[in-house]
This record gives C-alpha cells, structure tokens and sequence, in this order.
C-alpha cells in the first residue's frame, strides 16, 4: 500500500533522512517511534505528498509520486494531525464537522442532505461520541475533538490513515478512550500509520512498528520483533525495560 524506497531528505545542512527504505502491506497497521526530531512527521508528510524527498522514490496504493495527481491520492488518503484540527470550525455542530470529511471540506454552506447526516451519526457511533453529536465542536474536550478528528476522516473511507500523534495534551481518561476507538480500526479497512512518543499506545491493532534514529532506521516490522530493549536503546539511548500486558508494550526506565 506505501513503498518508501530509499528516502534522503536534506535540508541546508541537516540531513533529515538518511537511506529510509519501508514498505507497508494491506492489512498492517504501522507506528512511528523516534526521538524528537528523528524525521516521523516528514515520511508522514511524504505519504502524503506534502513534502517530496531530495531523493528516493515514494508510491502510495500502486502510484508513484511524481507521476500521479497527490490530490487525488489525498482523497483516499485520512490524515489526523494537530494543524487540521486547528482549522475547524469550533462553533459547528459536531455531526456537521464530521460530515465535511466526506468531501474534504472544512465547512459546509448549503443545506446537507439527509443520508450524508445519518452517515456523519454511523462515523460518531463508530467512535463512540454519537451523545455529543449536536454539541458544538468548541465546547468538546480535547479528546473528544480528536474523536471527531477521527469520525470524520472514516466519512471518506480512506485506505489509508494517518495520525500524527493524536493522543498529545490527553489526560489519562480521554487519552485511554481515544485509544479504544483506534483500537476498533481493525474493523475498517484503511492501513493506519500512526506516529506516537509513547510506546504504551501501541494498542493491539498495531501490527508493525518502525523505529526512526536521526533520519535512519534502527529497526522496521512486526512489532514484538522491532519493540526489543536493544533497539529502543539505539532509538533513545536510555537504557529501558519492556513488558507487555494485553498485547500492549510498557516500558519503564532503568536507573
Ligand atoms: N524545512 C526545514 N528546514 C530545515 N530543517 C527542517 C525542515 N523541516 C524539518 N526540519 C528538521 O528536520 C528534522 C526532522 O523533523 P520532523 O518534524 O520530521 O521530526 P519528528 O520526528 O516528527 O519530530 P517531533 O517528534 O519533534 O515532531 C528536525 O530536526 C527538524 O528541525
């Protein structure tokens, strides 16, 4: 579904990307570990046809970039980010802001007809914020706000979808719920790619994971292989434990 073949990516004197090679097939579903600065919002971004490397090839669904139209593959394409959530309209309804998914559109300014609000309802039940449907976005947590982030980006039934660090500012509560409607992505089809600081959120949906290291991969595939205490140590050089309960990775700090 997503070949990245050999990424560089350099800007000034920075080398952002540095030889990433990284295929990722229909049925997995992929996170991005790495420290600050280690490159995950860029391959995101080159996914998605925002940022072009200085060389190395990227193909999405079959085409490769730079010899396809990245609008058209952006439709099939959901991206879950902090900047798209800043352009949405806090003073709508929240089944109206999902239902703009559907097109791609921020607002709508004509009447919306009925099946597309029955389908915005299915896409807020799917996430479980079906009670907050005609509550204005603005006055939504934080976490229920990325619910709706996600609902939407279900309205168009992408194959692929992408989320950068969703569960960023999200207390215990509104992070664990979130987690629970990521989890429940295995019902869809969409591919999820998912970039995260935090190797507990690494639900069981999760199938594969890459783990970045200053533009180059340490480590890249299933996730109970590349999730060892030697690779997190080349990652983030602190030395760590790992545990995993209900199929979902805890790390603790060593002293
Ligand atoms: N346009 C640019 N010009 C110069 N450097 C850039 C540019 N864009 C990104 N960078 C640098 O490239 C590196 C990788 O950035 P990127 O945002 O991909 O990392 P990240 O792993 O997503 O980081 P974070 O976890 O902090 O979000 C960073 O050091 C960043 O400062």
């Amino acid at each position: 579904m997503i070949e990245l073949n050999r990424l560089f990516l350099r800007r000034d004197t920075t080398q952002i990307l540095d030889d990433v090679s990284l295929t990722i097939n229909k049925g997995e579903h992929w996170v991005i570990l790495g420290k600050n600065g280690s490159g995950k919002t860029s391959i995101l971004e080159m996914v998605n046809g925002y940022l072009f490397p200085s060389s190395g090839t990227v193909s999405v669904l079959g085409n490769m970039y730079g010899q396809v139209d990245v609008r058209e593959m952006r439709k099939k394409i959901g991206y879950i980010s902090q900047s798209l959530m800043d352009k949405m309209a806090l003073r709508d309804p929240v089944w109206e802001v999902v239902a703009t998914g559907e097109y791609g559109y921020l607002r709508f300014y004509e009447e919306i007809p009925e099946w597309l609000q029955n389908k915005a309802h299915r896409m807020l039940e799917f996430v479980k914020l079906e009670h907050r449907a005609g509550h204005v976005l603005g006055t939504l947590s934080q976490g229920e706000r990325k619910k709706a982030m996600l609902a939407r980006a279900l309205m168009s039934d992408p194959e692929i979808l992408i989320m950068d660090e969703p569960c960023s500012g999200l207390d215990l509560y509104e992070r664990e719920h979130l987690l629970a409607a990521i989890n429940d992505l295995h019902q869809k089809n969409a591919a999820v790619v998912y970039v995260t600081h935090h190797i507990e959120e690494i639900m069981p949906v999760f199938t594969h994971v890459a783990l970045l290291e200053q533009g180059r991969l340490v480590a890249a595939g299933p996730k109970h292989e590349v999730l060892t205490v030697e690779n997190l140590h080349k990652a983030y050089q602190i030395p760590v434990s790992l545990e995993w309960s209900s199929d979902r990775p805890w790390i603790r700090v060593l002293s």
